[in-house]
Order: C-alpha cells, then sequence, then structure tokens
C-alpha cells in the first residue's frame, strides 16, 4: 500500500475522552490524531474496549471530546452550538450504527424519504431517492414493509439505504455488517466502497469483521485509545 493524496474530509487533532467508572477515570481515547481523505473507505479495528465507538461518536458530533478538534467540511464541529451541530450532521453526515432505530409506524421506503424531506427533498424525489437506494441494498421487495415485519438484517439494510440516499459528505458506520449473511455483508461493504468512490463520500467504518478488509482503503489499528498502525493504499477508480 502506498501513501493516498486525495485531499481530506475528516480530521481530528489532539482528541481525547475519558469515563468515570466509580471513584476512577478511565482514558478511552488519548491524544488521538486521525486524518480521512475524500472517497476513501477507511476501517478502524481494534480488540473490543479499546475505544473505536467513542472515537467515532466524537467524530460524528455525537459525543463530545474532552479536548481536541475535529474538522469536517472546514468546519471545526466541536465549536459549533448544539442546533448548528445538528444542522450540520443532518446536511453532511450519514450514521449506521449497531441497532439501528427505525421509526415504528414508517414502511422502510417512508423512513428514507423521510430523512430526506428533513433535509429539504422535495416528496417526489425523496420518494424516488427512496425506492432506489432500497434496491441498492437488496430490499426491492420491502419497500412497504413495516420495521415489525423485518428481520435484523433488513433492518440494518434499511438504516445502510438511508446513509446511502442522503448523499452525504461523510458516513460513519459502526458494525454495519453485524447483523448480515455472507450475500448481504458484501453488498452493504460494496455499498458503501462504491459512494465513496463515486460520489467522493469519506466512509469511516468500525467494524471487527475481517469480510469488510478487502473493500478497505485505509485501516487504521486502534488498542488502548490510540491508532498504533495505519496501512493505506492509493484510491483508484473502480
Ligand atoms: N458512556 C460511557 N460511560 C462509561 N464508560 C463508557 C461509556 N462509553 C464507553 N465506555 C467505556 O469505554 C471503553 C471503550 O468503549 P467503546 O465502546 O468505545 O469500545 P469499542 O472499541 O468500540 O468496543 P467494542 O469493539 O466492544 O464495541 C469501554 O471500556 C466502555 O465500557
Amino acid at each position: 500500500m502506498t501513501q493516498s493524496v486525495a485531499p481530506l474530509a475528516l480530521e481530528a487533532r489532539g482528541l481525547a475522552k475519558s469515563f468515570q467508572n466509580g471513584p476512577t477515570s478511565v482514558n478511552v481515547v488519548r491524544d488521538l490524531d486521525i486524518s480521512v481523505r475524500v472517497g476513501a473507505f477507511t476501517l478502524i479495528k481494534g480488540p473490543s474496549g479499546c475505544g473505536k465507538s467513542t472515537l467515532l461518536a466524537m467524530l460524528a458530533g455525537l459525543t463530545q471530546p474532552d479536548s481536541g478538534v475535529v474538522t469536517a467540511r472546514d468546519t471545526s464541529l466541536w465549536s459549533l452550538p448544539t442546533k448548528a451541530r445538528d444542522a450540520f450532521r443532518l446536511a453532511h453526515m450519514g450514521f449506521i450504527f449497531q441497532g439501528s432505530i427505525l421509526l415504528p409506524s414508517l414502511r422502510a421506503r417512508e423512513q428514507i424519504a423521510f430523512v430526506l424531506r428533513e433535509m429539504g427533498m422535495p416528496r417526489h424525489k425523496a420518494d424516488t431517492m427512496a425506492r432506489s437506494s432500497l434496491r441498492d441494498v437488496g430490499l426491492g421487495d420491502r419497500m412497504e414493509m413495516l420495521p415489525a415485519a423485518l428481520s435484523g438484517g433488513e433492518k440494518q439494510r434499511v438504516a445502510v439505504a438511508c446513509a446511502l440516499a442522503k448523499r452525504p459528505s461523510v458516513i460513519f458506520a459502526d458494525e454495519p455488517t453485524s447483523a448480515l449473511d455472507s450475500e448481504n455483508g458484501q453488498l452493504v461493504a460494496s455499498r458503501l466502497r462504491d459512494l465513496a468512490r463515486q460520489s467522493g463520500a469519506a466512509v469511516v467504518c468500525v467494524t471487527h469483521d475481517d469480510r469488510l478488509t478487502p473493500f478497505a482503503d485505509s485501516i487504521l489499528r486502534m488498542e488502548d485509545g490510540r491508532i498504533i498502525g495505519t496501512q493505506t493504499r492509493e484510491i483508484a477508480p473502480i
């Protein structure tokens, strides 16, 4: 693997986070720097409890760091007031988190259209995008189903379709393939990689799943709250 030259989509410097565990304070992320490139599919791997999800939540504007700076699209995320940070996330970021929550009363198609409408997309376009994204993740025949009628893996793919439909600058994914069988795991991995390539999104994915490794442009190894190794390859069009 050689060093990529694509511009940065997301950068963090000096990130730190500790949690109080009874009388002791546990340093979960320690003075961590990270750079994520436009169009790159970046995996963060490491043992359970090393701080991967905490790092992702800080990069995504969801968990406030104790110190450090996160910059996305030239915006210092944690300098924004809460409402402005929420609006920035809605406009520019997509999320695929473990156990992503779907609204119980909305059909699969409506879940996605709802988010797109919140972003200001006209109704007809939102519906078209929702249908197309569901077909992209192999759920063309599940569009009219309520969450209660979907399997865990299908719900996970609705969350993936929703993130894809937004066409965000950055997608954060936490174990996006955990509930998926081999075929659908491959499908989701390739869709995320395609999104990075075709629309220049930066995909940042925390995972234990080795099936994702062949799709990655960059693999960051994390241990004990720090990045201890990085493998990067040049980003070539697919
Ligand atoms: N809100 C919280 N309060 C207290 N401790 C927390 C909190 N969130 C995370 N931790 C602790 O921080 C450490 C890192 O958690 P984190 O979820 O970031 O790890 P991880 O690398 O993503 O683990 P896994 O691979 O098992 O999901 C763990 O010891 C966890 O218990």
